[in-house]
Order: structure tokens, then C-alpha cells, then sequence
């Protein structure tokens, strides 16, 4: 499908991958040698197969003109234009001049090509625009402008959408996104800033869901539409007591005011460079190179489909510095999103029919469950700065007249908080154990119940840590509920439970676990996995038919029984609450220790 870059070595792979040509190096004189080789690779039937859906049946690629735009096919005068780009240079300021106009000086090249109207036969035989590459492993489209807005059009006119059902599913999604990473309680007063199109509607959806998910919305929705949709919109914001705020009324340092910013200034039919007042709220959000957001009062910041501001493929050409902490893409990324390196990128928009991912070859990622929303992963290859790997810890606090006398009593208070707040595995706690010379090891192992006698846990008798603990049975278990920055840390001694209790839960499990423990001889070397798999379906035959499954003796619990507890809480700028149960005969000792 790609031009081969053989065959079009100095210019576009393809049609959308016009970045690739913008970082390949044209020199003076090889320009109209290149348009040359993109004609004679293919270039021009494949910019026009990519394009069928949009009805363009031929392209005729010419040598440079004054009348480009940045890749934005126009139809309506039967003709399409599009650009490629290349490093600015003496052959464009003689035969560019409009385009050097532009603040980044990209030069250009246009080819044109006849457009006839589109037939039903042409829509549904449409190629593989060649922006949807491969990510990273992962198979994802990203869209240009018009394939964005082809694919709205499609939505709401063969299909049958209306805008307010698609602007309800977005803000649904965006809204969903948000709660997956930005806790309503830590992030509660959430600010939303609205452009004048769709891409503010999201915002303003966004901001109703929210204020059902618990959070605090403000909006600042500076230039309004006079839509109905929107003075709907506005009216159920209204209803709800959700202050509206002027630009001029924010604070400076929005992190005053604000736990969070949610731009929905402007998504992909965005154009030029921001007008006021939405070139001084974007300001607001950068946070300069080389400083700390928190520092310079800027709260993290979500983006609505395209980062503000951003040219919708080819990123932040303006040089804005603005980067969001999360970008929540609707439908499939636009092309720019592949330059966002942010923390957190999400899709949105479960609503793609078939018939649309078929029709624009679109490779979508699969939402798990029945989440409006899906994590992607990072397309950004940058090496990961492990020393500057840092969060604030903000929002909770432990201190002496809030905890608890007895440490399991706290223990009880903080685990079910881990329950409650959705923590992955709240039960997952790390094991060290010591070999009788000192030599440590540590492992996670599940709890499995914990009462003022100690904390229990089930395993392998002829495991490391078991053979460690028989030799010296002290031991310390860590648990990590990383969204509550809490941890806690038991040290005691430990030894094995009854074998009437270790009975009670072998039994409790599913039969694929009991089966399981038959199967490990764990700790021990083995020659391979099909080991493991043999003795397994030997094992599943011969209890087959729900057959009683004895309790191996190689298998069973320890308990721990504490001699002191910490409990650590997180808190900002390092200083955070220690509060360490000490067992004093019958009684617990608290005693804070410095951080
Ligand atoms: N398919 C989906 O998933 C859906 C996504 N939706 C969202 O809709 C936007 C696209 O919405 P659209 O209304 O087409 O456009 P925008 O919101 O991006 O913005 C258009 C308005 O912005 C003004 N504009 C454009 N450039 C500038 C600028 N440089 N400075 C100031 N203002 C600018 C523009 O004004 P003009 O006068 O220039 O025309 C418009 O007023 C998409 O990204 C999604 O977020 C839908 O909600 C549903 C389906
Ligand atoms: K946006």
C-alpha cells in the first residue's frame, strides 16, 4: 500500500507521513527532483486511494505553488490540494513566499488533483489511509484533520447520530478517563475551559459527569455559541450550581484555585495560532522548561482530543512548550497525538460502528469491560529520566489524634480504605524473610486473614521462604497502597498455622489452585513449563468428576505474630507522617518517627 521508500526516496512516504519528510533533509535543487520520484513511485494514485472516501478518483502531483496549507485537502473546486513539508530553504523564499508567512517557516509543496463527487461504490472500496501504523506493538490508527472530520460527517449523516448524542458519549468518555486517574477527592475542584465549537460541548458534558462522579467543576467558557445544544448545556450546568468563571477571574497561579484543568478549548478543526482570550488561558498552562508545575502553580492538566493550541498533525508547531499531563482521544488519536508524551494517553468514544471502522480501515484498541474508555500505551521512545520519577504525595494525613490505640484496629481502618479506594490487590504484601546467615529474600504473598493473633498467609512448606523461616522464623511484611500513599510495615515472629486452619482454606479455594499447590514443588528447579502442564492435566484427570482433593502436607499456613507496626503516610515535600506501634507487654506503644 506505502509507496516504497525506494521508489520516493527524497520525498513522502505517504500522504500523511509528512513529518517523516519534514525531518528528511531536501537540499536546493532536489525539490522538483523529488516531486518527480514521488510521481514515479506511486505517490500520486496512492495520495489518491488514501483519499477515495473523500471522492477523490486522481491526483496529478505539480511542482511547488504559493497556495498551500498545511495538509488539508480542499474539495468543493474539484481540485485537492495537499502539502508536503521540508526544511525551509532559498528555493522556497523564491517560490513560497505566503507560506514563509507562517511563524515556523515550513516550506511547502502542493500537488493538485481532480475530484469528482463521491459515489456509494467509492465510499465503501476506501484504502488504508496510511497514518494508522503500527505503535510501539500496538496496532492503532491516527488521523489526519480530514479524516477526523470525514469520519463526524459519516456519524452524523449516513448513521444517524446526532451531535448531542456523540458530545454525550465523548464528555461520557472524557469524564470516565479523568476518574480513572485523577481521584475526585485529591483532584476535586476541577477547572473546565471551553472553546467555541464541539470540542468545548465535550467540556461542558465532561463537566456535568464529573460533578456526578463527585468532583467540583467550575467552567470558564469565555466565547459561547449560540447554539441550542450549547444553551442546553449550560442550562444543566447551571441547575447545578456550577459556577461559571470569567477568564479574568481566575487566579494567576491556577493551582490557587484549581486541582485540576480540563481543556476543551479546541480539538481537531482547530487552525492558525489560539485568538484571545484562549492565546493568554493557554499560557496559563504551560509550565515553562526546566521548572516544576507545582512550583509555578500550574495543577495537572487534561486534554480533550487534541492539546490546545497543537497543530492537529504535526503537533506543537508553534512552540507553545504547552504539554498536558493526559490526553483523552476521541474516537482514535489525531496524528499529533503521536508527538504527546505525556503521562497518561486515553481513547474515548466507544460508539464506532463497524461499518465506520471498515469503512476508514481504522485499528481501534479494545475497551476492557464496560469502561467508556482505554489506556494506550506510551508511543514516546524517549528513555525514562528514573531520577526525576517523582509524585506529590498531598491529600491525606496521619496523626497521633486520629490513630487508632490498637495497631489492628488501624490496620483494619486503613486496609478496608484500600478496599474501598479500588487498590489492585490490597492483599498483596511483600515477605522478607532471612536465611540463618543473615542472607535476606523477600517475595509478594497474598493475605489471607489477619486478627489481633497476626497475619496469615498460605504457601509452599518446601518453598524458600519456608525453609528461610524454619531456620529463622523473624520475619517483616510490607504492604504498598500506592493511590493512598500509605504503606505499612509488621515485623514480628512467625510460625506455622494449625493444620485444621491450613485445611479450612485449602479447601475454600477454587479447584484450579488446589490442583495448583499438588502441582508445585515450589523453589525447585524443573526443566521446563510442559513439566508444570503434565502434572497438571495427570492431576486434573485423577480428581476429576469434583473428586475430594487432600490438603498436601507440603502446603499450608504462617502467621505473624507483630511486635511492631508502622503505618507511613505519604505527604507533601517529603515530610510525611510515621507513626510506629511498638507491642510494651500487653499493651502498643505509638511513637512518631521522622521521616
Ligand atoms: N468523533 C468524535 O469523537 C466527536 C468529537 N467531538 C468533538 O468535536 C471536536 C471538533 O469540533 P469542532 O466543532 O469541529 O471544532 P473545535 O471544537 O475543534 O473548534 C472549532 C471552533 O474553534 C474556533 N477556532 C479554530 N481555530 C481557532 C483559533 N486559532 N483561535 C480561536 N478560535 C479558533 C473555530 O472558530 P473559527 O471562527 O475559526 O471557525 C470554531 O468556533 C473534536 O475535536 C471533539 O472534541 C464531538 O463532540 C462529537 C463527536
Ligand atoms: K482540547
Amino acid at each position: 500500500m506505502a509507496t516504497p521508500l525506494s521508489r520516493a526516496p527524497s520525498l513522502l512516504l505517504k500522504w500523511n507521513q509528512q513529518l517523516h519528510f519534514a525531518r528528511a533533509p531536501v537540499r536546493e535543487g532536489h525539490f522538483r527532483k523529488a516531486i518527480e520520484n514521488f510521481r514515479s513511485g506511486g505517490g500520486e494514485s496512492e495520495v489518491a486511494r488514501a483519499h477515495k472516501f473523500q471522492g477523490v478518483q486522481s491526483v496529478q502531483a505539480s511542482s511547488l505553488n504559493s497556495r498551500s496549507t498545511f495538509a488539508k485537502p480542499h474539495l468543493g473546486d474539484n481540485r485537492i490540494s495537499f502539502s508536503v513539508l521540508k526544511d525551509p530553504g532559498p528555493l522556497c523564499l523564491k517560490r513560497a513566499p505566503t507560506f514563509l508567512g507562517h511563524k515556523r517557516s515550513w516550506a511547502s509543496a502542493s500537488a493538485t488533483g481532480t475530484v469528482e463527487q463521491p459515489s456509494s461504490q467509492g465510499n465503501s472500496q476506501m484504502a488504508s489511509p496510511a497514518s494508522h501504523n503500527q505503535v510501539d506493538g500496538e496496532s492503532i490508527s491516527y488521523l489526519t484533520q480530514a479524516e477526523a472530520a470525514a469520519i463526524d460527517e459519516t456519524l452524523m449523516g449516513e448513521l444517524g447520530f446526532s451531535i448531542d448524542q456523540l458530545m454525550e458519549l465523548a464528555g461520557l468518555s472524557v469524564a470516565s478517563a479523568i476518574a480513572e486517574v485523577y481521584d475526585a477527592k485529591e483532584y476535586s475542584r476541577v477547572l473546565v475551559i471551553c472553546g467555541p465549537g464541539n470540542n468545548g460541548g465535550d467540556g461542558l458534558v465532561a463537566a456535568r459527569h464529573l460533578y456526578h462522579f463527585g468532583y467540583k467543576p467550575s467552567i470558564c467558557y469565555p466565547k459561547r455559541t449560540d447554539k441550542p445544544i450549547y444553551h442546553g448545556l449550560v442550562t444543566q450546568l447551571e441547575s447545578l450550581k456550577i459556577p461559571f468563571v470569567s477568564a479574568e477571574e481566575l487566579p494567576s497561579k491556577l493551582k490557587d484555585g484549581f486541582d485540576l484543568v480540563i481543556d476543551a478549548m479546541f480539538g481537531f478543526s482547530f487552525h492558525g495560532i489560539p485568538r484571545p482570550p484562549f492565546d493568554s488561558l493557554l499560557r496559563q498552562l504551560v509550565v515553562p522548561k526546566g521548572t516544576i508545575a507545582e512550583e509555578v502553580g500550574v495543577p495537572p492538566v487534561v486534554s480533550v482530543d487534541i492539546p490546545s493550541g497543537w497543530h492537529v498533525e504535526n503537533g506543537d508547531t508553534e512552540g507553545t512548550g504547552f504539554v498536558p499531563d493526559m490526553l483523552v482521544s476521541l474516537t482514535a488519536p489525531k496524528l499529533c497525538a503521536k508527538m504527546f508524551d505525556g503521562a497518561h494517553h486515553f481513547i474515548g468514544g466507544r460508539f464506532v460502528p463497524p461499518v465506520i471502522v471498515e469503512k476508514f480501515s481504522l485499528r481501534l484498541p479494545r475497551y476492557p469491560g464496560h469502561s467508556m474508555c482505554v489506556r494506550l500505551g506510551s508511543t514516546n521512545s524517549k528513555p525514562v529520566d528514573v531520577a526525576a520519577l517523582r509524585i506529590s504525595y498531598v491529600g491525606f494525613e496521619l496523626l497521633e489524634e486520629q490513630a487508632k490505640k490498637d495497631p489492628f484496629e488501624q490496620f483494619k481502618v486503613w486496609f478496608d480504605d484500600a478496599v474501598s479506594r479500588k487498590v489492585a490487590e490490597p492483599n498483596a504484601m511483600t515477605l522478607a524473610t532471612a536465611s540463618k546467615d543473615g542472607q535476606p529474600s523477600a517475595r509478594l504473598v497474598l493475605l489471607k486473614g489477619y486478627d489481633e493473633g497476626g497475619f496469615v498467609w498460605y504457601t509452599n512448606y518446601g518453598s524458600r521462604k519456608a525453609a528461610e523461616l524454619k531456620a529463622n522464623p523473624k520475619a517483616c511484611l510490607v504492604f504498598f497502597w500506592e493511590p493512598l500513599h500509605r504503606s505499612v510495615r509488621i515485623e514480628g515472629s512467625v510460625e506455622m498455622v494449625s493444620s485444621e486452619e491450613s485445611d479450612a482454606y485449602f479447601h475454600s479455594r477454587p479447584k484450579g489452585s488446589q490442583i495448583g499447590a499438588l502441582v508445585s514443588a515450589q523453589s525447585s528447579v524443573i526443566a521446563g513449563r510442559h513439566v508444570l502442564d503434565k502434572a497438571n492435566e495427570d492431576l486434573n484427570a485423577q480428581y476429576a468428576d469434583g473428586k475430594f482433593i487432600p490438603r498436601p502436607e507440603h502446603w499450608g499456613g504462617f502467621r505473624l505474630t507483630p511486635e511492631v507496626i508502622e503505618f507511613w503516610q505519604g505527604r507533601e515535600s517529603r515530610l510525611h507522617d510515621r507513626l510506629r506501634y511498638k507491642r510494651v507487654g500487653e499493651d502498643w506503644i505509638i511513637e512518631r518517627l521522622s521521616p
